[in-house]
């Protein structure tokens, strides 16, 4: 449905917005274009939509070519641009009508939402969402998402290219993700795909057992009678109003803490013993937050082996439970969009030369 091969842009003043990209998107595919401000997603969005010449390259949206054949293609596509632009999709008088009645009436998300709206009337075949939810509230938010996903992944009727910032956005709706960096897609696939190789490893969420009176009553038994006799005594020399205002209290919970670090530092060591590198996150009282880390030469770390792993484990340790799940997406893009920096310079065969 949307084929682009080779479309470069370079500005006026010699800014090279898009390098050479080149992709496919069958019909019904709803595709999420990440980057940060200023990777050229917007004049890309542009150049398909016919808002702008691409320098260089060919493009075809519904089988018409974007450069000769306009007329026919503005019937296939519906579009809501970035800015509140609505100047453009309106004859004059349909503008001022409009406006006429709508001045100071809508608020700016409810403009947004007659942008999106007015994008998809006609149910066109091809629809371009430059980044749809900013100032959207979340109820609009998440009827604009089901619509979204009604038209595309799920009727297949339109395929829909939405440029967005929002991670948790792409992972709801888009059937597949591109991430772009200084004018240039540095991946696409499907979310999973994106996670499960560019991925830097799981996170473990546990929560060990709490205690019980039996195993602080014998921690005190093994541990403070043997190896603090001093401390020991210290029940046998409390007053009786000592005892009834919080000394023991204090005592049992001395005991406490103390099997709850031995439950920790067995199950600790489970799992460095068993995988490559574990990173301890966040620790509070029975609850724990680690990291596994993946450096992609392991390859046992798969979402599997370490599910199979954890429950080998499980009967060894004093854990109560556990959840395992990837590294986000958004760590992901954060990888890629700390590359922009590197992408400033004009690579290596797409220099831009000034004739005078
Ligand atoms: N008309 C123009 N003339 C010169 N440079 C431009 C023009 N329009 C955009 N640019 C530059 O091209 C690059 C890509 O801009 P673009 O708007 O496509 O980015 P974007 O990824 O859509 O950003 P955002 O997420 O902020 O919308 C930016 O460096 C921008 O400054």
């Amino acid at each position: 449905m949307v084929v682009i091969n080779g479309i470069k842009k370079t500005y006026k003043d010699d800014k090279i917005a898009v390098r050479n990209l080149s992709f496919a998107l069958p019909k019904g595919e709803c595709f999420g274009y990440l980057g940060i401000n200023g990777v050229g997603k917007t004049t890309e969005i542009k150049m398909l939509t016919g808002d702008i010449l691409p320098t260089q390259g060919i493009a075809t949206l519904g089988g018409f070519d974007i450069l000769t054949q306009q007329l026919k293609l503005r019937r296939l596509i519906g579009y809501c641009p970035q800015l509140d632009a609505l100047i453009d999709l309106l004859s004059l008088r349909e503008h001022l009508e409009l406006f006429a009645k709508i001045k100071g009436t809508l608020s700016g998300g409810n403009k947004l939402k007659l942008s999106v709206a007015i994008a998809m009337i006609g149910s066109p075949t091809i629809i371009f969402l430059d980044e749809p939810p900013t100032g959207m509230d979340p109820v609009s938010y998440e009827f604009m998402g089901d619509i979204i996903a009604d038209v595309s992944t799920a009727n297949k009727e339109s395929t829909v290219v939405l440029t967005t910032h929002s991670m948790e956005e792409c992972e709801a709706l888009c059937t597949r993700v591109g991430i772009m960096v200084g004018g240039r897609l540095r991946c696409l696939g499907s979310v999973q795909h994106l996670k499960s190789r560019f991925s830097d490893g799981f996170m473990i969420d546990s929560k060990l057992n709490v205690p019980s009176t039996e195993m602080v009553g014998n921690f005190y038994t093994t541990t403070i009678k043997t190896h603090c006799p001093e401390a020991a005594d210290f029940e046998s020399r409390l007053t009786r109003d000592q005892v009834k205002n919080y000394a023991i209290i204090w005592v049992n919970l001395i005991d406490s803490f103390g099997v709850q670090e031995n439950q920790f530092t067995t199950y600790d060591s489970f799992l460095r013993n068993t995988f490559p590198n574990v990173e301890l996150l966040e620790r509070q009282n029975e609850h724990c937050r680690l990291k596994l880390h993946d450096d992609h030469q392991n390859q046992s770390l798969l979402l599997s082996n370490v599910f199979a792993k954890m429950e080998a484990i499980k009967h060894n340790v004093a854990l109560k439970e556990y959840s395992v799940c990837q590294t986000s997406l958004e760590k992901n893009f954060n990888s890629f969009a700390s590359q922009q920096d590197e992408e400033k310079g004009v690579p290596r065969g797409m220099e831009v030369k000034k004739y005078v």
